[in-house]
């Protein structure tokens, strides 16, 4: 039987680092779904698409290709790079993540992804939309504070310039963005476990989850 995985939470809670890691340890594959969201946003934006223009996105997605091979995504044949990783490209992709077109879009492509397979996927609707029988579901939070200067470390790590003020401010107004959108905003799902990662290191995260997936998906690493 394939092990789901499914981890939301909001920006800087340790989603993609705890992910990656328990898919590692699993040997089993890992999707970044909100790189997924930044690869279209930055698009979108680049193509100076209306967010709420359903009309002009459409349009512009009928000719869009996003492939996700080996751990890599392509767009229309493109290996994406760290240019999604700004805290930009996360504004831009809870922007246009708000449009019914694109998560219509995005939402397909995840499924065929985490069909027929055992999968760790992480973003926002994992557990309520593109997963919903995952057997593990976690809820992954922290402060915005905490979220914030761990964001900021990333970045400042990156060699980018970023202040920590306007870190919290971005991170606060996405939150805000992603759950209270109309189309699968960032909720907890109703059989999710939520787990408070401001004062864990991310080995006490992953221990704790694999914990939950050992008894659940009865997997012995
Ligand atoms: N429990 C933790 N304790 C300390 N730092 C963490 C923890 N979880 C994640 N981090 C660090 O915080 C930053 C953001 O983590 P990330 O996994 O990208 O969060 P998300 O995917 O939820 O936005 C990364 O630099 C990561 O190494
Ligand atoms: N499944 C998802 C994943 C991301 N999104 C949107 C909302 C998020 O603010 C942005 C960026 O997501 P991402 O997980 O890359 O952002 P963080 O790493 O958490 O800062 O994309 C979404 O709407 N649904």
């Amino acid at each position: 039987m394939h092990c789901k995985i499914a981890i939301d939470g909001p920006a800087g809670s340790g989603k993609t680092t705890v992910a990656r890691e328990l898919a590692k340890r699993l040997g089993i594959e890992y999707l970044d779904t909100g790189a997924m969201y930044r690869i279209v946003g930055l698009y979108l934006h680049n193509c100076g698409v209306n967010p709420d223009s359903t009309e002009e996105i459409e349009k512009i997605l009928n000719e869009v290709s996003i492939e996700y091979k080996d751990g890599e995504y392509y767009l229309n044949g493109k290996k994406i790079g760290d240019e999604i990783r700004t805290a930009q490209a996360g504004v831009y992709a809870s922007q246009y993540g708000a449009s019914p077109v694109v998560r219509k879009f995005l939402t397909k492509l995840q499924k065929e992804i985490c069909a027929n397979r055992s999968i760790v996927a992480e973003g926002r609707d994992i557990g309520t939309v593109v997963m919903p029988d995952a057997q593990v579901k976690i809820f992954l939070v922290a402060s915005p504070e905490v979220r914030a200067k761990r964001r900021y470390e990333e970045l400042k790590m990156k060699g980018l310039e970023v202040s920590y003020d306007e870190l919290l401010r971005q991170i606060i107004e996405r939150d805000k963005l992603d759950s209270s959108r109309e189309i699968a905003p960032l909720v907890k799902a109703e059989d999710a476990i939520e787990i408070d990662s401001s004062n864990l290191s991310v080995e006490e995260v992953v221990e704790k989850i694999l914990e939950i997936v050992k008894e659940r998906c009865k997997l012995t690493r």
